[in-house]
């Protein structure tokens, strides 16, 4: 069972999420991983029809996906229908700790809707909001749509994004991936009846 993460990163922060929430897909038995860049996705389209899931990821840039994300978004135009029906998640970056990223799932998540796509929410309860909790908490900054990331304006991606956000990206891949396996299996029970 194939899962694809598609992401842009512009100074490599996002890349390290990419790289977790493939890390998750890999802790699944029976799952095929890839990571493909936004931009060089026109090449690869039918890696990605050949796909059950698709993560979505981009840095939020004025509040919204990146430039370059968009346009993949919209390329993928060219292939509308190939994705319906497919699995679909998302997680973003920024560096400030909420920094409207809240706007970039929902981007992503309407784009899933687009290609008649199922989203996959992120599934962990918040962290970091009780007094006894703190930053190294999973899903430290809240979010249920998908992965949220803050990233330090003044720290390169060896030392930011902190490990709780990425421990809670590489729990979205597992997350995917379990429903991924379902979705199949459903689909072989019931055929065409889902
Ligand atoms: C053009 C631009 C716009 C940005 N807009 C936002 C923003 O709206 N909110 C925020 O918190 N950070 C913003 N940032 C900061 C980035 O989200 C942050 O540096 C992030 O870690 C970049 O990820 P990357 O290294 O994967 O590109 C912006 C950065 C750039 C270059």
């Amino acid at each position: 069972m194939k899962i694809v993460v598609v992401y842009h990163s512009g100074s490599g922060h996002t890349e390290v999420l990419a790289r977790a929430v493939a890390r998750g897909v890999a802790d699944v038995p029976g799952t095929e991983v890839s990571l493909l860049r936004a931009r060089d996705a026109p090449k690869h389209w039918e890696t990605l029809r050949d796909a059950e899931a698709i993560v979505f990821g981009a840095p939020t840039y004025m509040g919204s996906v990146s430039a370059e994300f968009k346009h993949f978004m919209e390329w993928s135009r060219e292939v509308r229908g190939q994705w319906r029906d497919k699995l679909a998640a998302g997680f973003t970056n920024s560096a400030s700790q909420s920094g409207d990223k809240l706007n970039t799932l929902v981007d992503l998540a309407v784009f899933a809707a687009q290609h008649g796509m199922y989203w996959v929410s992120l599934g962990l309860k918040a962290g970091n909001n009780a007094s006894i909790a703190g930053v190294a908490d999973i899903n430290r900054l809240g979010s249920f749509l998908g992965a949220m990331a803050q990233s330090n304006a003044d720290q390169g991606p060896e030392l930011t994004p902190p490990a709780s956000d990425v421990r809670t990206a590489e729990l979205l891949g597992q997350r995917v991936a379990g429903a991924a396996q379902r979705w199949v299996a459903g689909r072989e029970t019931l055929g065409d009846k889902v």
